[in-house]
Order: structure tokens, then C-alpha cells, then sequence
């Protein structure tokens, strides 16, 4: 008989009759009629450029709006939260690693890390702060000193992985994590989002045009004119 269930790893998604439309323009950008995905499961989201993969990551964490019951996580409706309980749930559950990494200049790469948890709490706990040189220490980062501007896109990019760690995330969502990337830095970022996805029990999903990225994940979804062609497991 199980009496505890470990809330960390319960993070489904659920997306139903998901459509997204702008004004004076006929094909909705994304239209998805259901799909899900389940807690701690690995999904890289394929498609050419313009094929919707941005906007259905920003759709499910929240970043714009989309109507009633679309999206659901573990069955909370992000989208019917205040514009302030949204930035609170997704800072809670959400490891969002972005583009272009929206780091701050002029601080040092641990204190990017700690920035997020610095903005909502008043004193930052020896804990957290260990955990964030922890962080940066698995990734092979050993400068956590050094200013985010003299940084390579390779460190930046583990500095944004950091960050998106720090608050123990239920769930890791990465935007083309290994564009402008060399092949072997690259690399070394598949591996490692995806071994400390594995380590912290998170679900990932990863939009990429990086094969060799969505070979290593167990599903793919390939957007297509914001549909889903086909899903491949
Ligand atoms: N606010 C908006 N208003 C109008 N069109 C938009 C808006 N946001 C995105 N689009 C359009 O939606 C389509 C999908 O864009 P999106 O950024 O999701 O594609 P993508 O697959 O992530 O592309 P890439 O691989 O180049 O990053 C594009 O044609 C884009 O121009």
C-alpha cells in the first residue's frame, strides 16, 4: 500500500483544443486538439522555424495568454491565474532556460544564478546559495566570480541552466538550448540538461532543430503550421 506519494515527480501536462489566433490572419498559430504529457518524461519539440515551437512553450508556462482549460498542469489552469500568481507558479515549478538566456550584465555568474530567488525572498539561505555552486560545479563551471559579459555562449548558456535549476523545478523547459552552440559544447549541454533532468526527477521539454538533441530524448512531437504532424516514441 503506498501512503506517500512524492509531490516533486506529479507534474502532468495536459493541453486540450489548444488554438491560438492573432487578428487578421486566418491559420491560428497553433492548434493542438490534445496531447500529454506525463510527469518526468523527456519530449523535444521539432519543427522548421515559424513552426510554432516558441509559442507553445510560452502558451503552457504562461508568457501569453491563452483561453480557459487549454492548458493544464496536474489540472491548474495557469491561464485563469493573476498575472502575479502566474509569475509565482511558474517560478515555483517551471526551469525555464530561453534563448537568448536574459542574463544580467554587470553581475557575476552566481549572482545570475541567485538573481530569480534574490527578487521574491529578503535573505538568500546558506542552502540555496550552496546549491547554486553546486550547480555550477556539476556543470564543470568553476567560475562562479566572473561577470556574465566575459563569458563564452557555452558558460552562459550552463549559467542559464543553473538558474533554471536553482528552485528545484518540477519541470525544465528549454528553447533551442544548443543553438549557436559548437557541436561539441553542444553536446555537452544535451548531456547535461538532460542528466540533471534525470537526477531531479523533472519533466523536460526541449525545442530545438538540434537532431542529434531530439534523438537523445525519449519523445519528439514535429510542429508543422502550428499542428502536430506526428509524434514519435
Ligand atoms: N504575437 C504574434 N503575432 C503574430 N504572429 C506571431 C506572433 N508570435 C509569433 N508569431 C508567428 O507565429 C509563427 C510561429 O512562431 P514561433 O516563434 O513559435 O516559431 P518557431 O517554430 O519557434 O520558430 P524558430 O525555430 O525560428 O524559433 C511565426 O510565423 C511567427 O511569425
Amino acid at each position: 500500500m503506498r501512503f506517500f506519494v512524492n509531490y516533486r515527480i506529479v507534474m502532468q501536462l495536459h493541453i486540450q483544443q489548444l488554438n491560438i489566433t492573432v487578428p487578421n490572419q486566418e491559420k491560428p498559430l497553433l492548434s493542438i486538439p490534445d496531447f500529454q504529457l506525463n510527469s518526468g518524461e523527456h519530449l523535444a519539440i521539432l519543427g522548421p522555424s515559424g513552426s510554432g515551437k516558441t509559442t507553445l512553450l510560452n502558451a503552457i508556462t504562461g508568457l501569453i495568454p491563452v483561453s480557459p482549460n487549454q492548458v493544464l498542469w496536474d489540472n491548474t489552469d495557469i491561464h485563469q491565474l493573476s498575472a502575479s500568481q502566474c509569475d509565482n507558479w511558474r517560478f515555483a515549478h517551471i526551469g525555464l532556460i530561453m534563448q537568448n538566456f536574459h542574463l544580467t550584465t554587470g553581475l557575476t555568474a552566481l549572482e545570475n544564478v541567485l538573481l530569480p530567488y534574490s527578487f521574491r525572498h529578503w535573505t538568500i539561505p546558506t542552502a540555496v546559495k550552496q546549491r547554486a555552486y553546486a550547480l555550477l560545479e556539476k556543470m564543470d563551471f568553476l567560475a562562479p566570480d566572473r561577470l556574465v559579459e566575459s563569458l563564452s555562449r557555452g558558460e552562459m548558456q550552463r549559467v542559464a541552466i543553473a538558474r533554471a535549476l536553482l528552485s528545484k523545478p518540477k519541470v525544465i523547459i528549454a528553447d533551442e538550448p544548443t543553438a549557436s552552440l559548437d557541436q561539441k559544447n553542444g553536446q555537452i549541454i544535451t548531456a547535461l540538461l538532460k542528466d540533471l533532468a534525470t537526477q531531479e526527477k523533472c519533466s523536460l521539454l526541449v525545442a530545438t532543430h538540434d537532431l542529434r538533441l531530439a534523438d537523445s530524448l525519449a519523445l519528439r512531437i514535429y510542429l508543422q503550421d502550428g499542428q502536430i504532424q506526428y509524434k514519435d516514441d
